[in-house]
């Protein structure tokens, strides 16, 4: 190959959908629908534009034909924890580049996407993320108020998060191996010592966590569907 040729990147995008719901309660929250669709089919939607091959973690005993999702998308046995469906999802995956984004952020705008893309192909690692907008207090006991922290300079980690798919295996085989838990990947990758570029996310990819989250997502999936009609 001559010099300055670079290989096409194969890029997917790999969707933790494997969780239970339990702060929502409504069973497991990928199938929960809003505006007619579930949360898994939304994300799916928004992200297969962006990539070569879709791959999802569903819980156990569930299967693709139950969830009418758009286009091509392949699926596996998630694991107990997101941890272990995203290390199931990067073992089931070839792509150099993954796309990592859970299946309860439903509305992912398109820019985002492709920005997180961008930078993970270029540095490797990268997240969706906000400057935190609130007034952050650590509690002195239960709903007693605290030590202030200063927000400045603080971020809420969203996702996408996107990575060479090698780099990101690599801290979750680190990871298992020293027995750590994270609550996201970047912070695996970040572990390491390695740079996660930080990406402008957008408030509407809010994370379906509660009940009071799936009323603004009902409340959203209307505007969203008009405008992405
Ligand atoms: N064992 C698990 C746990 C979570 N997830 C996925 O990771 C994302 C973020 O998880 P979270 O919002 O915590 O979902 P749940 O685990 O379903 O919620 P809860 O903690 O309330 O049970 C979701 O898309 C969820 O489906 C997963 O794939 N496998
Ligand atoms: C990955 C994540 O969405 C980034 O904010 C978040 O950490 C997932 O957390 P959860 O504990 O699975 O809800």
């Amino acid at each position: 190959m001559g010099r300055g040729l670079t290989l096409p990147q194969r890029t997917a995008a790999l969707i933790p959908a494997a969780g239970l719901g339990t702060r929502l309660g409504q069973g497991p929250k990928a199938f929960v629908t809003v505006g007619g669709l579930s949360l898994l089919a939304r994300s799916v939607a928004a992200l297969a534009p962006l990539v070569d091959e879709v791959v999802v973690a569903l819980p156990d005993g569930y299967a693709l034909h139950d969830l009418n999702l758009p286009g091509d998308v392949r699926a596996i046995t998630g694991g107990a924890t997101r941890q272990a469906s995203v290390l199931a999802l990067l073992q089931a995956s070839e792509a150099d580049v993954v796309l990592i984004h859970d299946a309860a952020r439903p509305f992912l705008p398109p820019s985002v996407g492709e920005a997180v893309k961008a930078a993970a192909a270029q540095t490797g690692a990268a997240t969706a993320a906000l400057p935190v907008a609130d007034t952050l207090v650590r509690q002195a006991g239960p709903n007693l108020w605290g030590q202030l922290t200063s927000r400045e300079g603080l971020w809420a980690v969203q996702t996408p998060q996107g990575f060479r798919r090698e780099l990101l295996l690599e801290a979750h085989r680190a990871a298992e191996k020293s027995g750590i838990q994270a609550t996201d990947d970047a912070g695996l990758v970040a572990r390491l010592g390695l740079p996660v570029a930080l990406i402008l996310g957008d408030a509407r990819l809010f994370k379906v966590t509660t009940p009071g989250d799936l009323i603004l997502a009902k409340a959203l999936a209307r505007l969203w569907d008009a405008e992405h009609a």
